[in-house]
């Protein structure tokens, strides 16, 4: 385990991330990279250089993506595990985390979030402030569980769906990789097409 932590990403999402890996205690010294070299530092932390330059800190750091995009997410984790890097998981120490929960690397887990026995969550996952992922979920991989979405037992999210924040998915449910869950949205029977689905019950768009 190193003592320190580089964060990739230093804006919204970023900082929020920066936000759980000061209150986790572990990190001796945090530093963002950010493509915009405008910005020297963010809640805080100083950003030490660009995206590009990642491999000159893979000896002395532990490296996090905070970006907020699904797709984006994956390309930069995707380079980290070919350079070799050392990715954490972040978890709030004010989330929940029930027995037999395995939560893959690169995945941040807020405050506020429940997540109930024997879910799996893959790497590069989101968990957003104060959602619940009830029991023998399967979250795949740079899935993004926005804030406040409730998901109940047995639900399986395929790769890099983004779940909007409010949204809700009944038990026993499977959505497709690549799929928009909108804002408030109410899921109750399966989604088997990647796309973008809103209402109450959800009807794809
Ligand atoms: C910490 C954080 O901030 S985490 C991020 C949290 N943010 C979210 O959860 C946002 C979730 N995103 C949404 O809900 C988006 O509206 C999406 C992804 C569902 C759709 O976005 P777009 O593809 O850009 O659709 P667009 O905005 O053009 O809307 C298309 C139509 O759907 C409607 N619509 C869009 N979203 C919703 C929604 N959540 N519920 C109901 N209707 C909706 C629009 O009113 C519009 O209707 P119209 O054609 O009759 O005018």
């Amino acid at each position: 385990m190193k003592s320190k932590l580089l964060i990739i990403g230093a804006s919204g999402h970023g900082k929020v991330v920066a936000d759980i890996a000061m209150k986790m205690n572990r990190w001796q010294c945090i530093v963002f990279l950010d493509d915009d070299e405008s910005i020297e530092t963010s809640i805080g932390i100083d950003v030490i250089g660009t995206s590009d330059k990642v491999y000159e800190y893979l000896e002395e750091y532990e490296i996090f993506v905070g970006i907020g995009n699904n797709a984006t997410r994956q390309k930069v984790y995707e380079r980290l595990v070919t350079l070799n890097a050392d990715i954490p998981v972040l978890i709030h120490p004010n989330a929940v985390v029930g027995e037999k929960v395995k939560i893959e690397n690169g995945t941040v887990v807020m405050a506020g979030v429940v997540i109930n026995s024997c879910t799996k969550v893959g790497k590069g996952c989101i968990i957003n402030t104060g959602s619940s992922i009830d029991h023998d979920n399967y979250i795949e991989d740079y899935v993004h569980i926005s804030p406040g979405a409730h998901l109940a037992g047995a639900v399986k999210v395929g790769n890099r769906s983004w779940l909007g924040i409010g949204s809700i998915v009944s038990n026993n449910l499977n959505i497709s990789s690549d799929c928009k869950i909108g804002a408030g949205a109410v899921v109750i029977s399966d989604i088997t097409e990647a796309g973008t689905y809103i209402g109450v019950p959800v009807r794809r768009i």
